[in-house]
């Protein structure tokens, strides 16, 4: 089958371990930026590290402006792009929601974006993507620009509740599922797949559950683990050109949860879960990734997740409604209520 041509996008420095946020300015300078940046923040992230970030900017002669921003939704969005007029740069320092606004932002106003993660929750350190909520909708998955540049300070990451940490974990565990539902579709629809990023996206799974007991509250190793296997699950990503590799069934029942319950526990460890639930459905060993995730300190049980067990099972029924064109082993018509209790069930979720 001709490949066409494809352009595939990757950060140009990553910039990893315990401080590396002092030295924001002097790489931005180093990447050539000059004049006015922006500085997307969140409100808990703007003490914790953005205003090192603009201390950091300013003492290299940049001149700074910074918005707070609380969802990533479209409106989030659309505010911070108001306001990139005579930017030059926009980095964004915060969790995953304030990351994929401010890369959003940036792609919308056709500037660069640098990744300050404050924490090691999610998988879009690094990536060309960006799930914004939009309306009805729910979250979606929207191609975005890779940051040119990602300054991940562990020391401020390790400082983060241990629970983030945990659930950066699970959402590289559910690599696993992810590729399985990428893979059915390439085998019922002749979907694109891509090896290479299927090869890197499941190495960086195995390879964290293998270290899972590394991963301890408080080591900046486990910092540094977490933060290289969430960037190269983020690469897997660009080589793909979609979320494919890191983004299946699991994905869809943690986008539908976000919609169902009325409060939502972290992306990463609602992903964790749904992994063990669509690995049961694809036929594999449940028990193992159940078993990965303890060992991680993620969530295993709607208890652990703080959801009651009526939402586990309604998201199930809703999931194959996210996103529809990406097929997955829920299919086009999804599980029905029964199915899907017993699915929960049968798995130890509720
Ligand atoms: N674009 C992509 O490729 C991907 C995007 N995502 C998105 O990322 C989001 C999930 O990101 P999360 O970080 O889990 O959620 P989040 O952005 O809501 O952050 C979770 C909480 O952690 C807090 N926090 C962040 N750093 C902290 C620190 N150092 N100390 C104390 N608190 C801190 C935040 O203020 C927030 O209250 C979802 O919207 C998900 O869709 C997830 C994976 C991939
Ligand atoms: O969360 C992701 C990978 O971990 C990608 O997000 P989407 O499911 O929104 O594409
Ligand atoms: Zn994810």
């Amino acid at each position: 089958m001709e490949m066409n041509p494809r352009k595939i996008e990757l950060p140009m420095e990553i910039h990893t371990g315990p401080g590396v946020i002092k030295n924001t300015g002097i790489i931005c300078k180093d990447l050539r930026f000059k004049g006015k940046v922006m500085v997307v923040t969140g409100y808990k992230t703007f003490n914790i590290a953005a205003k090192d970030v603009i201390g950091s900017l300013e003492a290299e002669g940049f001149e700074t402006e910074y918005v707070k921003v609380k969802e990533a939704s479209m409106e989030s969005v659309m505010m911070v792009k108001e306001n990139l007029e005579d930017m030059s740069l926009v980095l964004g320092v915060g969790g995953g929601k304030v990351i994929d606004v401010a890369k959003m932002a940036a792609t919308l106003a056709g500037l660069s974006f640098i990744s300050v993660p404050t924490a090691a929750s999610h998988d879009g350190i690094a990536s060309p993507r960006a799930s914004i909520r939009d309306g009805e909708r729910g979250s979606v998955s929207m191609k975005a620009t890779s940051p040119i540049g990602v300054i991940a300070d562990t020391d401020i990451i390790i400082k983060a509740p241990f629970r983030l940490l945990a659930s950066g974990c699970a959402d590289i565990v559910s690599n696993y599922t992810a590729i399985l539902d990428w893979k059915l579709a390439h085998r019922l629809l002749n979907e694109r797949y891509s090896e290479s990023a299927a090869a890197l996206s499941l190495m960086t799974a195995k390879m964290i559950i293998k270290s899972a007991d590394a991963i301890k509250e408080g080591l900046e190793r486990s910092a540094r683990l977490v933060v290289k296997s969430l960037i190269s699950s983020g690469i897997a990503i660009s080589i793909a050109g979609t979320s494919r590799p890191a983004s299946g069934s699991e994905h869809k029942f943690s986008h539908a949860l976000d919609r169902i319950a009325p409060k939502p526990a972290l992306h990463g460890e609602q992903c964790g879960v749904g992994t063990i639930m669509m690995m049961h459905l694809h036929g594999g060993d449940w028990r193992f990734i159940k078993d990965a995730l303890k060992k991680m300190h993620a969530p295993t049980t709607a208890y652990e997740l703080g959801i009651e067990p009526e939402y586990i099972i309604e998201a199930l029924t809703k999931a194959h409604t996210i996103r529809k064109e990406r097929y997955t082993i829920l299919g086009d018509r999804g599980l029905t209520r029964e199915a899907a209790e017993k699915l929960a069930k049968k798995t130890e979720v509720i």
